[in-house]
């Protein structure tokens, strides 16, 4: 059978947490081994199960990876990145609180950042995240390193 064109492909539905802290810090997960992209700097988050709501499938995955409850979601902006192994529609959520002590379940990392980030190299679908962000803090230059 012949590929669907990229842009052919359906999304997959991934929720994605911006967690912000009083500060204004964000919090980066490093995506863990056996996973594609494993290294990569990223938001945590994940795809939805069947019949998932964006809000039920973030409060799920970050437990399931953080060992976190995170308080009230506020959908940000969803984006769609087309990569290799799949067209994805990530739904971009802030979080400004949540409780339990952070417990990195899948063996990733985790770094709080400010602008420019310092971890690298960071997933091609948060890039645009910290343009977002540059934009809405009169950030101006480079928001993470050359990978
Ligand atoms: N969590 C997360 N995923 C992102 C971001 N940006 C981005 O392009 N993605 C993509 O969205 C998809 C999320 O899938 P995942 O593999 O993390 O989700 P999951 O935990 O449900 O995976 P699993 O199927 O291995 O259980 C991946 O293709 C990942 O590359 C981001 O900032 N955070």
């Amino acid at each position: 059978m012949t590929e669907p064109l990229r842009a052919e492909r359906t999304p997959v539905d991934v929720a994605v947490g911006v967690l912000i802290d009083p500060d204004g810090r964000f919090l980066l997960t490093s995506r863990p081994e056996g996973k594609v992209y494993a290294g990569y700097w990223e938001f945590p988050g994940g795809k939805l199960e069947a019949g998932e709501t964006v809000e039920a499938a973030l409060r799920r995955e970050l437990i399931e990876e953080l060992g976190i409850t995170i308080g009230p979601v506020q959908p940000w902006r969803v984006e769609i990145v087309d990569y290799e192994h799949a067209r994805v529609r990530l739904h971009f959520c802030k979080v400004f609180s949540w409780s339990g002590e952070f417990e990195m379940r899948e063996h990733q990392q985790m770094a709080w950042n400010q602008l420019p980030v310092q971890v690298r190299p960071v997933l091609p679908g948060t890039v645009p995240v910290l343009a977002w962000f540059a934009e809405e803090r009169g950030f101006a230059g480079p928001t993470h390193p050359e990978t």
